[in-house]
Formats: structure tokens, sequence, C-alpha cells
């Protein structure tokens, strides 16, 4: 086919082939050692091993002579006919018959430094300098130097003394034998200096560096997870399926929302294929169409402490008449109550203050006295059993308390202005998803339900700050009752004691009823000397996660070269199309493969080193000037090629393939 006829001097790459052995090359049985030509005497016209225990053929000297490849003067070799030897050929590092296992095992692979490799001596015979080789980077003595430290040692594929002494019978072949090379961290996308970016120690909105794909990897996890078998859900609803009931807490007490039973369920949308959070409400009948109306206007606030409202609606399906309104999906998400309202406070949550709040594992206790909100009473008991240090002890630190102030006003602020009232300050419905991140969650609910009594937005929002105050006294004090059940002025000398005057007077200011000038705005500029810590540690986060972000960019570049690979290599239906794999660009592509996947090291064993291939692809993708020998299978012919050209030949054949594809 045409667009696989690529005449193979289409590649810039240098074959370097001896002519008398032509016919060698297309033989595709391998001979023994023993028949076998040695290769540096194809390539330098001699080999200086020959009397000290090569196993390869030397021919005698005129048939050699009589060959173009001999010239003692490698660089004047002319390119004729089909198997050219150019200039580059000079260049060539001494080829090397792949050891036997003999020879391994007489000569044990032994560090070699860079000194020693830059110490050959000079009257060594006439092989070309090894050491002045400039295209390969394996043989520069300054990066052999960087990469033969002594942890590398074993991958070392020189016998020790090779350069010193010329003592051992063979050095092996580049293309055959790993050598683990440097990183040209100029290939790569630079990364901001440590020094600047905190990301191993995380800031307070984001995870150290080790944590943070870890953390990541869990949430994509979890909103995965399977669906219960047997649990009765709808299979298929206003194009949700498979659901999944996040709160498993089978007490009913743990799934009200004001007077109505409430169920929580993750549910993937059709659409567009992301999980959404569902909250449906029992036995709700919704009496007219018009109550939905604020789900319009909710779902156009979009803020980072909100979690947005996407739609809702009325169904049977889950036979009865509900209420459901859906929600965006925070996987491994908590409630406020759940991360630090616990009871009692458990040693996960004195874990999670050392570690400076965030998120922590905490597993559900159907033992918890029932919470109070939203109308529901909480036996006084969990309100008094704890002793003023105990509870002294218990609360959040300052910190992540004025951050939580400062994320919760931001939110009200911005619903305020628009004409609603938040009316879910709670923190059952107030969400932990991420380190230190909160997001008033279950928005829009009381408005649905509410809708025919005509409430007054401003008493409403009003409330908000009310129960805003209740929270900070709440968290304060770790108790969801601190001010309620005659514990207010037991909740005030902890706060006292334990925090700032500043948090004393914003929760003070906020619980109070009658104050003439309390809204929004005078809270925040009652906080805004807070304000600047954190936007600071905002900002640094941001800083922290691009930087993580600049390294997960090789990635995209690497899989796509990966899979231009995969796309090239080895196409079964060109299996019998010599043109297509054995010859120009293909080849040349399948033999840079084996040459980045199929090292070997000195012992034979294959090498998984992923640096190495990492290195390679990434100098692939860059199509840098560096040169290297990559060898064919049957070792009888090898080419120097550049990544600049492998890179040009991956190009050349997969424009073909796509070429191909789109015109049929
Ligand atoms: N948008 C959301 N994304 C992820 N998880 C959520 C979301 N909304 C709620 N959840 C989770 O669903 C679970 C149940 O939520 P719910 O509001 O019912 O909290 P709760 O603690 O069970 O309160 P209640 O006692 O009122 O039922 C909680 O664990 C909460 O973390």
């Amino acid at each position: 086919m045409a667009f696989f006829a690529r005449p193979a001097s289409a590649s810039a790459a240098v074959r370097i082939v001896n002519p008398n052995i032509q016919n060698e090359l297309v033989q595709p049985s391998r001979k023994d050692s023993a028949q076998r030509r040695c290769r540096n005497v194809m390539i330098y016209g001699y080999c200086k091993f020959e009397d000290k225990g090569c196993v390869y053929y030397h021919p005698p000297a005129e048939e050699v002579f009589s060959a173009p490849a001999r010239s003692a003067s490698p660089a004047a070799a002319t390119t004729t006919g089909t198997s050219p030897i150019s200039a580059h050929a000079v260049n060539a590092p001494v080829f090397v018959p792949k050891a036997s296992s003999l020879s391994l095992a007489s000569s044990p692979s032994a560090p070699v430094t860079g000194q020693s490799l830059t110490s050959s001596s000079p009257s060594s015979p006439a092989p070309p300098d090894y050491q002045s080789t400039e295209h390969y980077s394996y043989s520069d003595s300054e990066q052999v130097a960087e990469f033969y430290d002594d942890s590398q040692a074993h991958f070392n594929a020189y016998p020790a003394g090779y350069v010193q002494n010329m003592e051992v019978p063979f050095y092996t072949n580049p293309s055959q034998v790993y050598m683990n090379e440097p990183l040209d961290h100029h290939l790569y996308t630079p990364t901001i200096p440590s020094a600047f970016i905190s990301s191993s120690t995380g800031n307070h909105f984001v995870n150290p560096s080790s944590e943070l794909r870890q953390i990541l990897q869990e949430r994509s996890h979890t909103s995965r997870s399977a669906p219960l078998l047997g649990s009765n859900l709808p299979e298929e609803l206003q194009g949700y399926h498979t659901f999944v009931p996040i709160d498993t807490v089978s007490s009913p007490d743990r799934k009200k929302f004001f007077n109505l039973n409430s169920i929580v369920y993750r549910a993937t949308n059709s659409t567009d294929g992301i999980p959404y959070v569902l909250r449906r409400i029992e036995n709700f009948r919704l009496m007219q169409q018009a109550a939905f109306i604020p789900i319009e206007a909710w779902s156009q606030i979009r803020h980072p402490n909100i979690v947005p409202v996407y739609e809702a609606f009325t169904t049977r399906a889950f036979n009865d008449s509900s209420l459901v309104v859906v929600y965006s999906y925070y996987p491994k998400s908590q409630t406020l109550f759940d991360a630090h309202l616990k009871s009692p406070p458990s040693s996960a949550f004195s874990q999670h203050l050392q570690n400076g709040g965030g998120r922590v594992a905490l597993g559900h206790s159907h033992s918890l006295p029932q919470i109070a909100h939203f109308g529901q009473s909480l036996p006084s008991s969990f309100a008094t059993s704890q002793s003023l240090h105990q509870l002294q002890s218990n609360g959040i630190p300052e910190r992540i308390l004025w951050s939580y102030i400062v994320q919760i006003a931001s939110a009200i602020k911005r619903v305020h202005e628009a004409g609603l009232a938040v009316r879910t300050i709670d923190a059952t419905k107030i969400l932990l998803t991420g380190k230190n991140r909160v997001r008033i969650g279950s928005c829009a609910v009381w408005d649905v339900l509410t809708y025919d009594q005509h409430l007054d937005v401003v008493a409403l929002q009003h409330d908000d700050l009310q129960h805003f105050g209740r929270l900070i006294f709440a968290l304060c004090c770790h108790n969801p009752q601190a001010t309620t059940n005659g514990n207010f002025q037991k909740s005030l000398e902890i706060i006292s004691k334990t925090y700032s005057h500043d948090v004393k007077s914003i929760a003070l200011f906020l619980i109070s009823k009658n104050h003439p000038h309390k809204n929004i705005s005078t809270v925040f500029e009652m906080i805004s000397s807070k304000l600047s810590m954190e936007l600071d540690d905002a900002l640094e986060g941001m800083d922290i996660l691009e930087n993580e972000m600049l390294s997960e960019l090789e990635n995209a570049r690497l899989v796509r070269l990966l899979c231009k690979f995969g796309f090239i290599n080895e196409r079964p239906e060109f299996a019998r199309d010599s043109r297509w794999s054995e010859t120009g660009d293909r080849y040349i592509i399948k033999l840079f493969r084996d040459y980045v996947f199929h090292q070997i090291s000195e012992h034979g064993t294959p090498v998984t080193n992923m640096s190495h291939v990492l290195t390679c692809l990434n100098k692939l993708d860059a199509g840098t000037e560096e040169k290297i020998m990559l060898v064919a299978r049957d070792e009888q012919s090898c080419l120097v090629v550049s990544y600049k050209e492998i890179k040009a030949c991956v190009e050349a054949a997969f424009s073909d393939l796509s070429r191909a594809s789109s015109t049929r």
C-alpha cells in the first residue's frame, strides 16, 4: 500500500553494516559464535582480543582487508550500495559481541568509576578513541562518572579494569546491556525550586506531596465503589443510575432532616457519567411546581465553600413520594460533626488535631448519642458528663477555627447577597471536603420544603448568623449543645480560657439576638484581620498544587509516545510485509523499542528500570541530537541514530497510519 511504501532512505540514520556480510543479514538462522564473524573485525578491521579469548570468527587478514570497511582510517570509509559506512562509523564505540556465559563467569563485574574510564592507556592500540567520542552519552567520561556510582555497580556491564589494562575478553554491546544513564533535567518540565515551595510539608489547605496522591486515589476509589447488592434501589431514575447510599448508618436517628427522614445517595448521571449526590426527603408530597423556584436560584450560586446545587425532582421510584435534590459529590468528605464533634473524642480526633486538622478516618459509632439539630434534642448527660478540662483540651485549634469562620462567612455573604438564606449552618450539614476546606451542603432543601410558608428572608438570614455563632461555640467546646441546656456560661468560660479575645467577640456577636448592626458585612469587618492569613495560605496552596501538576505534565507526553509505539510496532496485518517492519523508519522504531524496553543486564536478565525508559522516552519526545547505537536482534548490523531522527521516524510512521485510517 502506498502509505507504507516510504523509502528506507528517508531516514537520516547511519547504518553500519559490513558489506561483506550482506548475505548474512538476510539469513534468519543464527550461527554459532565460532562461525560468526567478530564484529570488531567488521567495524575496525581487526580484533585485539583475537588471541585473548574472543570466541568469534576472525577471518585471515587478506580477507578482512579486501573489504571496504577495513580502511585503516575509518573516517575515510565510503558509503556504497545498500550498506553504507559513513564518517559516523568512526565514532562508533567498539562493537562487542555478546559475552558468552563462560567469559562472563571468568570476568566478574565490578564497579567502574569515571576515573578508571578516563585513565585509559594512551598507548592502547587502534580502536577509535573511546573517550573522545562526542556523540555517545555513554562514552562521555563526565557523564559516566556521574552515573557510575557504587549503588549502580550491579548494573555495570564492564568488568573491572577493562579500560585500564584491556585484559578482559569482551566489552559488551551498549544497546544490549543496560547502562544507567544520567537524567538530563533540562528535558523535564522545570519545577519551582523546593526552597520556595513547601510541598513536602504541605500547607494549611494542601496535604504534603507524599500524601496528596494517596488521598486523591482514595477519593477516586471511593467515588467508584460498587453499589450494595440487594439494596432494592431503583436501577435508573431521572437519568441517574448506580445508586449507592452514602450514609450507611442504619439508626433512624441519623437520617433526620427537619422532621422528615432523609437519605443521601451517590448516583451516576447518564449524560455526563459523573457521580452526584442525591439527597432524598422521604414521604414528601410537593403541592406546587413553584416550590422548585428556589432550586433555580440556588443552581446559579457557585462558591468555593458551598456544595453546588444541580437540580431537584420528585419521584415515586422509592415506593413513596420523595423529593430529591441533586448536589455535587465530594468523595470521602465528612461532616464537621463527624470530624470534630463526635463523642467521646477519639484518639483519631486527637491525632487529627496533632496533624493540624484535615480529614481523619472516623468510623460511625452506633452508640453515639443523638445529635441535636433541626429540633432534635440531645441527652443532657452528653453535654454535662465532660469536665471543663476535657472540653478545653478537645477544642479545635484556633488557626483551623478561624479558617472555618472565614470560609463559612464568605459562603454566607454570597448567599445573602443573592437574596437567599443558607438555612443549613449546622455541623451535620457542613462538609469537610479537603484539608481544612469546608463547604456548606444541603442548600435549597429548606426553601423547597417551606416554600408555601412565605418566610421572611431577612429573618432567615439573621437566623443564619445565629446558627453560625452556635456552630463556633460547638466547635470551640467540642460540644454540639454548647449554647443550650444551661451550658452557655460554661462554654463561654472555655472559650475565654482557650481562645483569643477575637474568637469570643465574634462568637458572642453572632449569637446575640438584638444587635442593631447584625449582618454578614459587619461580620466581615470583625474578621478582616484574619482574611490575609487565609488568603496567604490559599495562594500558597495554589502554588503547591501547580507545582505538583508540573511534575505530572510529563505523563501525558510519555503516554502519547507509548501509544504511538503501540500503534506502530508489530502490526499483525503487516507481519509478512518486510517493507513495513524490517526496513526504513519502522525498523529503526522497532530497534529503538528493543533499546528502551529490552535491555539486559550483564547476567542476561531483563532490566526493568523505569528511569532508563523515562530518560529515553523524554529524549525521544524532546528530539535531542544525542546519538545512540541500535543493534539488530541478530547482531549482524547496527545503526547510529539520533533521538531527533528516531522522533522523525515515529512521527512519519504514525502519520502514515493516521492517514490510512482517515482515508478508509
Ligand atoms: N455533597 C456531598 N458529597 C459527598 N458526601 C456527602 C455530600 N453530602 C452529604 N454527604 C455525606 O453523606 C452523609 C450523610 O449526610 P447527612 O447530611 O445525612 O449527614 P448526617 O451526619 O447523617 O446528618 P443527619 O443526622 O442529619 O442525617 C455524610 O457522611 C456526608 O458526609
